[in-house]
């Protein structure tokens, strides 16, 4: 039964079945994990996207809230080829459109012909296709989300484990997934989660042993604040940095960012350590890249596929940043000893 329109750009339409009603639109992206959808749908780095699952069917461990990374849904809509009702219901819950029974392949390889596009959706019994192609007509590029920061940071400072023994961790909260913090949190450290636009004085009021920009949707020249922070305490501070904060802490040492023809998404995304000579299976999620990492910074990991830049440092000024995401959640537990090297870096 088709009750559900998916308009590409270009203005093609794939009819599908509604799983969870309501029009939506965003850059449609596609993640070939075969688990961990909870944790994907929570993530704020989804933002303004579409998700499409390129794994076939979606749901069938049920929906927990102990394994989601935020409290919200993120991206604007969800597609897959089959959708158990759990999550259907889940996403209905959380007024985020959802659909099913189309060849999710033939949007996959639709975005790895073309690249990244924008994407409109109509699900429900009312639903047509030229609702899905209105959507799509008025949806922006995700560069031009310019405050897309204050959609998912915190408004003001939380702190986690005060009194922990271990570092104090000045958290820059450009969407941050909650596993970040509890890495840190059970490896000691007192974690002070601040607003993505937060100030120079904000950050010192905390003494902070190291300052750790996270990861977070978009392109990273709209977080133009967090970058700031990076330039005032480079040297000072140790900086660490995860996905989009590899992406900030580049631009504000001089490197440049680019958009990627599609991006990484997945939990296969083979990494080798430039020094070691040591390939790990890592997460990823993102859209951008730094392209150039200025004088500053090492590429001291890059992604087997394509040579991009997955791992930036400078021993001296005591900065370790990654395009991937070590906390994993979804995905595989290889990289998770760069919390242990960030707070080890930040003891010196
Ligand atoms: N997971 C992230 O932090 C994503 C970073 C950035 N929004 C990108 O798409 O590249």
């Amino acid at each position: 039964m088709t009750d559900a329109y998916v308009a590409l750009e270009g203005d093609r339409v794939i009819e599908a079945r509604a799983r969870a009603p309501g029009t939506a639109r965003g850059e449609v992206v596609f993640t070939t994990a075969y688990t961990g959808y909870e944790e994907s749908l929570t993530d704020p780095s989804y933002e303004e996207q579409v998700l499409t699952f390129s794994y076939p069917l979606i749901g069938n461990y049920g929906v927990r809230e102990e394994r989601f990374e935020s409290d919200r849904v993120h991206p604007r809509a969800a597609v897959a080829r089959e959708m158990t009702d759990d999550v259907a219901e889940w996403l209905e819950s959380e007024n985020v459109p959802a659909v099913d029974h189309l060849d999710t392949r033939d949007i996959v390889t639709e975005i790895r012909d073309e690249g990244a596009m924008k994407c409109g959706i109509a699900a429900g019994p009312d639903a047509t296709e030229q609702d899905a192609l209105d959507e799509l007509h008025q949806c922006k590029h995700m560069s031009d989300h310019t405050d897309i920061g204050a959609q998912v940071s915190v408004d003001s400072v939380e702190t986690y484990n005060e009194d922990g023994d271990g570092e104090t961790v000045a958290l820059v909260d450009c969407g941050a997934k909650g596993s970040i913090i509890e890495s840190l949190v059970e490896r000691d450290a007192a974690v002070h989660v601040f607003p993505y636009d937060a100030s120079e004085d904000d950050v010192a009021a905390v003494s902070p042993d190291l300052l750790f920009i996270s990861n977070g949707p978009g392109d990273p020249e709209n977080f133009e604040q967090a970058g700031e922070l990076v330039e005032t305490y480079v040297g000072d501070v140790p900086l660490a940095g995860i996905c989009l904060g590899q992406q900030v802490v580049a631009n504000a040492l001089g490197g440049e960012t680019e958009k990627m023809e599609f991006g990484h998404r997945g939990v296969n995304q083979p990494v080798r350590d430039l020094r070691t000579n040591q390939v790990v299976m890592t997460t990823q999620n993102h859209g951008y890249t730094v392209a150039e990492p200025g004088d500053k910074l090492d590429v001291t990991q890059v992604n087997v596929n394509d040579d991009t830049p997955e791992g930036l440092e400078n021993d001296d000024l005591n900065i370790i940043t990654r395009q991937y995401h070590p906390e994993a959640n979804p995905g595989p537990h290889d990289s998770l000893g760069f919390f242990d090297d960030v707070l080890a870096m930040a003891e010196d």
